[in-house]
């Protein structure tokens, strides 16, 4: 008998429905309807486990596409950087809205938010059309700022993993990341049809290596038990599901139990050992479970996959989650998909059932519901002696009318900048003005669009826990919070604090890569200059640096691979005319003495207008422990007088006292600053300067580092009636690279190098080796060599033993899911700490010392002083350029 599978019926007819545009809603949404019926979620994984080509599926499937793009052909939809196409890898999140399951073929549009149950005890959520916002992350290593950002904005992640490699370095990074964050996940285990696949070894790899209860929920169906992977097994719904071989994956055959009992019997047996596994996995953590598994007189088999899905549900939102749901797949076969679609809407959270987004306000760290419901549960997060008030007016929180963060900024060659934001509170309406909290600029918001990867829509507004684009800004970066604040005028600031509202903020990590561009010509400098910074704009993890001295631009990255799609995007996709340097190691050099004040007096024509200005300032060396918490912080001492702390990158501080102008009186600044000029201006302009005299060390022309500033600012004698933003700038400059200089000339200065911490997976059999590789000739630090079962991300982490894991037997591997069986229990963990001179095309040497086996990653642990024999070597080596 062939069993019907209701919903399969309508996917197969789906991908006839014509353009995405009509599965559009130009009207104004019901805000918690939508967001019940709403999923945003990502796709994180190692690189090459298949996102991009699952994504290609779900898109297809769910009718937005009318062909399955393929990664191989650089034909995908969501790869639409031509970079990206090029090297068949995913650089830039895309984010893409569809619906599943698809709305049936005569919805006119718009469509309304569905009309959801009071319950889902008797239908399945994916029974009913969702509103799917993805996010698809890259893999690689140098783009984890990348997934780190997309992480923010997610409620749930799909996590693919390459059913050959198993669980592999980045999967564990991202994974152990996204369980930060706290969002639920689910797991796919993906080409299962590849000669090598090891789906209970997989299995038994995820327990081990994620720290969490894997939930078999389907197992795979090989032909015969060891033939072609044509299906699954549906564990919660026992029934296998067949997929018609060769064809586009929408047709697809349901057989229940008794009918497989006939044809495939071992196969049917497997389905209810599985189900048996699940109840079992479910009832230890679930009490509902426990409860129907007694209701139905404790047989597994008895209880309804609706009540099976639902404590699934139930332990995939508990927090930290320790059961993972596991599918089975081969998106390239087009096997699998339809029902992981139908796993992200049945399992993964709606926006409303995710707790609430963390903020930052006044310097104080609270929630966004805790400071909408005006109160703030706030602890202060910075411990200094006595701050100046930042109390925040709650009254003015009434003002606030929506709460967005800017995720992804993308150049678009035909729509221009897009920026891409998750709302969190409110809504954004087209025309609001929207305050950026971190560049304390307004801007209008003129258009805003909902994407379907490189195809978007108009709308009028984006709502609370929808995902959608606001084009024609042209301010806003990644990672900027944008408020509505009501009555704000352009030029105007948002009262009451609410001015330094920001959601989530992440810190980006140091830059250890670089390179130079310089303009072809003079001409060429405006476009390069523009195109530089987009880019910026774009990706917060690159840096850009001016070297005065040689007038060279310096872009400063994470990886040398991050800093190569730069260089090709500037030539290629923005068709900059410029000469890109090799890239190199960004070290850096500090100063070991201190030097006493230094005044420098400027006093001469700056763009043909007579300028004058005076600063005062003294350097020192600190070390790497003095950490100052706030990016910015005004401090009242002893006596009532006001300094200002700024901490720049590279653990340098900036220490301005001013003794008689507290940047919270501005009125009694009356009397001591030019009127043109405003305190914050004074301490802004003094700080570009600094920057930019630590952005070239006087040792060896690398950016400073674990240097303190101190100037102080006397009104009355170092700010003219002449003097300007650019005056105050210059002088700062200046005095503090004479700081320098005079610090380095009396005692040396000294290199310092980026070291990372690096984590690297080899069998058992390969670990001397690379342990004696790493520690003699990489110079490494060996910290811990562990069995992979233990668990690395804190204390919480479950330690599971893959023994009591239950997992179907994979045909090609010795020993067939036995308890012993497979790589988990001859993975080592080897955690080193290596200079990243030593790491530069370590992979290469790994997979040759590992047998192609082993993988790695790495980040950075900080930059470290170095001996004066390595300092000379590599001196040297730069010199020999
Ligand atoms: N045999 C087989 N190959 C697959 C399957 N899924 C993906 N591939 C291939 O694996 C390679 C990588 O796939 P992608 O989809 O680009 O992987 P990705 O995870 O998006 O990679 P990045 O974007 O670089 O992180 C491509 O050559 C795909 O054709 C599968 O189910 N079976």
């Amino acid at each position: 008998m062939r069993v019907g599978w209701v919903w399969c019926a309508r996917r197969v007819v789906r991908h006839n429905v014509k353009a995405p545009r009509r599965l559009l809603s130009t009207a104004v949404p019901q805000p918690d309807l939508l967001s019940k019926s709403t999923r945003n979620i990502g796709i994180i994984a190692h690189i090459d486990a298949g996102k991009t080509t699952t994504t290609e599926r779900m898109l297809y499937y769910s009718g937005y596409t009318r062909r399955i793009g393929d990664v191989d052909e650089g034909s995908t939809v969501t790869d639409f950087l031509p970079a990206e196409r090029a090297r068949g890898i995913t650089i830039q999140s895309a984010a893409i809205t569809f619906h599943w399951p698809p709305l049936p073929p005569n919805t006119q549009s718009p469509p309304q938010p569905p009309r959801l149950p009071a319950t889902f005890d008797t239908i399945a959520r994916s029974s009913i059309p969702h509103n799917v916002n993805l996010i698809d992350t890259p893999g690689h290593a140098d783009f984890t700022f990348e997934v780190l950002r997309s992480l923010r904005v997610l409620d749930g992640a799909v996590c693919i993993l390459d059913g050959v490699a198993g669980v592999e370095a980045q999967t564990e990074k991202v994974w152990t990341q996204a369980g930060h964050y706290r969002i639920p996940r689910i797991i796919f285990v993906n080409k299962l049809d590849r000669v090598g696949a090891a789906f209970s070894r997989t299995v038994k790899e995820i327990g081990a290596r994620l720290h969490a209860w894997p939930a078999v929920c389907q197992i795979p169906w090989w032909q015969g038990g060891n033939g072609d992977f044509v299906g699954v097994g549906d564990v919660v719904n026992l029934r296998g599901m067949l997929w018609q071989a060769g064809g586009d994956g929408s047709q697809i055959r349901a057989f229940g139990l008794e009918e497989l009992d006939k044809t495939d019997k071992k196969f049917a047996e497997e389905i209810r050992k599985a189900r048996v596994a699940l109840v079992e996995i479910l009832s230890e953590h679930d009490d509902v479970m426990v409860e129907h598994f007694l209701e139905q007189d404790e047989d597994h088999l008895a209880i309804p996959g609706i009540q099976v899905m639902q404590s699934l549900r139930r332990v995939v939102l508990q927090a930290p989650q320790t059961i993972i749901p596991v599918f089975a797949g081969a998106s390239f076969r087009n096997v699998g998909v339809q029902p992981l679609l139908d796993a992200v809407v049945d399992l993964l959270p709606s926006p409303l059932e995710r707790p609430d987004p963390e903020i930052s306000i006044a310097n104080q760290s609270s929630t966004l519901s805790a400071l909408l419901s005006s109160a703030p549960a706030t602890k202060s997060v910075i411990k200094q002696p006595k701050k100046a008030g930042h109390e925040l007016a709650v009254s003015e929180v009434k003002n606030l009318t929506a709460c967005a963060l800017a995720f992804k900024v993308v150049n678009d060659a035909k729509r221009g900048v897009l920026v891409y934001v998750r709302v969190y509170s409110g809504s954004i309406d087209r025309g609001s003005t929207l305050y950026n909290t971190n560049l304390a600029v307004a801007e209008r918001a003129p258009r805003l669009l909902k994407m379907y990867a490189n195809d978007a829509v108009e709308v009028d507004s984006i709502g609370a826990g929808q995902i959608g684009v606001i084009t024609g800004l042209k301010h806003a970066r990644t990672g900027d919070t944008l408020i509505v604040y009501r009555g704000l005028q352009m030029k105007g600031t948002p009262a009451g604090g609410l001015n330094t509202l920001q959601l989530r903020p992440i810190n980006v990590p140091p830059p250890v890569f670089f390179t130079s561009i310089e303009p072809n010509s003079l001409s060429e400098q405006k476009h390069v200059q523009e195109s530089l910074g987009i880019l910026l704009r774009e990706d917060p993890s690159l840096h850009l640096s001016v070297d005065e001295e040689s007038g060279q631009t310096h872009l400063a990255g994470m990886g040398d691979l991050h800093l190569e799609i730069a260089r090709d995007r500037l030539l290629n996709e923005f068709k900059a005319k410029a000469r890109i340097g090799k890239i190199e190691i960004g070290y850096r050099e500090t100063i070991s003495t201190g030097t006493p004040p230094y005044t420098y007096e400027l006093d001469k024509p700056i763009a043909g207008k007579q300028a004058r200005a005076v600063i005062t300032a003294s350097v020192e060396p600190i070390d790497d422990s003095t950490v100052i918490s706030a990016s910015q912080e005004e401090i009242e001492m002893e006596g009532g007088a006001f300094e200002s702390i700024f901490k720049l990158p590279d653990n340098n501080t900036l220490h301005i006292s001013h003794p008689t102008l507290s940047r919270r009186d501005s009125a009694s600044h009356k009397n001591s600053i030019p009127p043109h000029l405003s305190l914050p201006g004074v301490l802004h302009s003094i700080q570009a300067g600094v920057s930019a005299a630590l952005a070239r060390g006087p040792f060896n022309g690398f950016p400073v580092a674990n240097t303190s500033i101190s100037i102080a600012l006397d009104a009355q004698t170092n700010l003219f009636p002449e003097t300007t933003p650019t005056a105050i700038s210059q002088a700062a400059r200046a005095a503090v690279s004479h700081g320098l200089r005079s610090a380095s000339s009396t005692a040396p200065s000294v290199l310092m190098e980026p070291v990372m911490m690096v984590t690297i997976f080899v069998h058992e059999s390969s670990l001397g080796a690379v342990v004696q590789d790493i520690s003699s000739s990489r110079g490494g630090q060996v910290l811990s060599l562990d069995g992979a079962d233990t668990p690395t991300d804190g204390d919480d982490a479950p330690r599971i033993d893959p023994n009591l894991i239950y997992t179907p037997p994979d045909p090609f591997a010795s020993g067939t899911g036995g308890m012993h069986s497979g790589l988990a229990d001859s993975q080592r963990q080897i955690v080193a700490r290596v200079p990243l001179k030593e790491m530069v095309g370590y992979l290469n040497h790994l997979r040759a010392l590992t047998g192609g086996r082993g993988t790695f990653v790495m980040t950075v642990d900080g930059f470290e002083r170095m001996a004066s024999q390595r300092q000379k070597e590599v001196l040297d080596a730069l010199r020999e350029f």
